[in-house]
């Protein structure tokens, strides 16, 4: 295939925003990340670029369910359904296919789920591996593209909002340098979208200050790093503060999924 795979790891609909636990009961709470999961990868599906789409989940039946899947490997959105959760993203339907990949219980946590969606990716014979987190409310095509973008050659790169770093690409110029892309969130001190190579030792490091680990994760493994902020990218809903800086459209949208205003 030799395209873009994007990876979307989603935890379950129970322990998910636990952040937003104080302000939001559990129903809501499933409610929220099944809404974000859908609009994510509605716009991943969308986005011209991303060949394919892989879900990794510790709970297939509540993915599958949130995504309007019909079964664990699917090309379009399927039939509406049942149970509450809701079923249409606001800005794009899914569109190409869409795979929900279990995690073994063996390989827990978030980079076990990505590189479980890493391994799945290269042997769909993907390029790339695009990771977006499943909570992103104003992520759209144009942001998509603008992180494939970032990636390309260095006469093409730095589009609004892309910034090389600084740091030494170690490898000949005829070795393979796409550059990994970090798509930050607001504080500009975590990962929300990551782009690599498929086949790579580059690990990864989501959690606390991961920007800085990907980047130093790039480096060691001797590739360029490129950071994108849009506001697109940048928008990730964990906290109450996430939740206020949101514009007031997306702001009523998730209010209406979740049915009340946090405070
Ligand atoms: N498959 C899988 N996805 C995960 C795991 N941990 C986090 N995620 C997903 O990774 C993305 C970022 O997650 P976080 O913001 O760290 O966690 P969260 O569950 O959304 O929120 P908190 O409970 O407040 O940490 C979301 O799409 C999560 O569903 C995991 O262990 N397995
Ligand atoms: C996992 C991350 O962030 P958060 O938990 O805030 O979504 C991250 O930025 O690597």
């Amino acid at each position: 295939m030799g395209g873009t795979v994007a990876v979307v790891p989603l935890r379950d609909g129970v322990s998910g925003k636990s952040r937003l636990a104080t302000a939001l009961a559990p129903p809501a709470r499933r409610r929220l990340v099944a809404a974000l999961a859908r609009h994510v990868v509605g716009v991943l599906g969308a986005a011209p670029g991303v060949d394919r789409v892989v879900v990794v989940t510790a709970d297939v039946p509540f993915t599958t369910e949130a995504l309007g899947l019909d079964g664990d490997q699917v090309g379009s959105t399927g039939s509406e359904r049942q149970s509450g959760l809701p079923t249409r993203s606001r800005t794009a339907d899914l569109i190409g296919p869409v795979a929900v990949v279990a995690q073994p219980r063996e390989r827990p946590g978030l980079d076990g789920a990505v590189d479980v969606g890493r391994e799945r990716a290269v042997a769909l014979g993907a390029a790339r591996v695009l990771v977006a987190h499943a909570d992103l409310p104003l992520l759209s095509p144009d942001d998509v593209a603008a992180v494939l973008a970032a990636a390309s050659p260095p006469d093409r790169r730095g589009g609004p909002g892309s910034e090389r770093q600084p740091g030494p690409p170690t490898r000949s110029r005829t070795a393979d340098l796409t550059p990994v892309v970090v798509a930050t969130d607001r504080h500009g001190s975590g990962t929300n979208l990551l782009l690599v190579p498929a086949v790579s030792p580059f690990r990864f490091r989501f959690g606390t200050g991961s920007r800085a680990a990907h980047l130093a994760e790039a480096a060691r493994v001797g590739l360029p790093g490129v950071v994108v902020r849009r506001p697109g990218t940048a928008a990730d809903l964990d906290t109450i503060d996430d939740w206020g800086e949101l514009p007031p459209a997306a702001r009523s949208w998730l209010d209406g999924v979740t049915g009340r205003a946090p405070a």
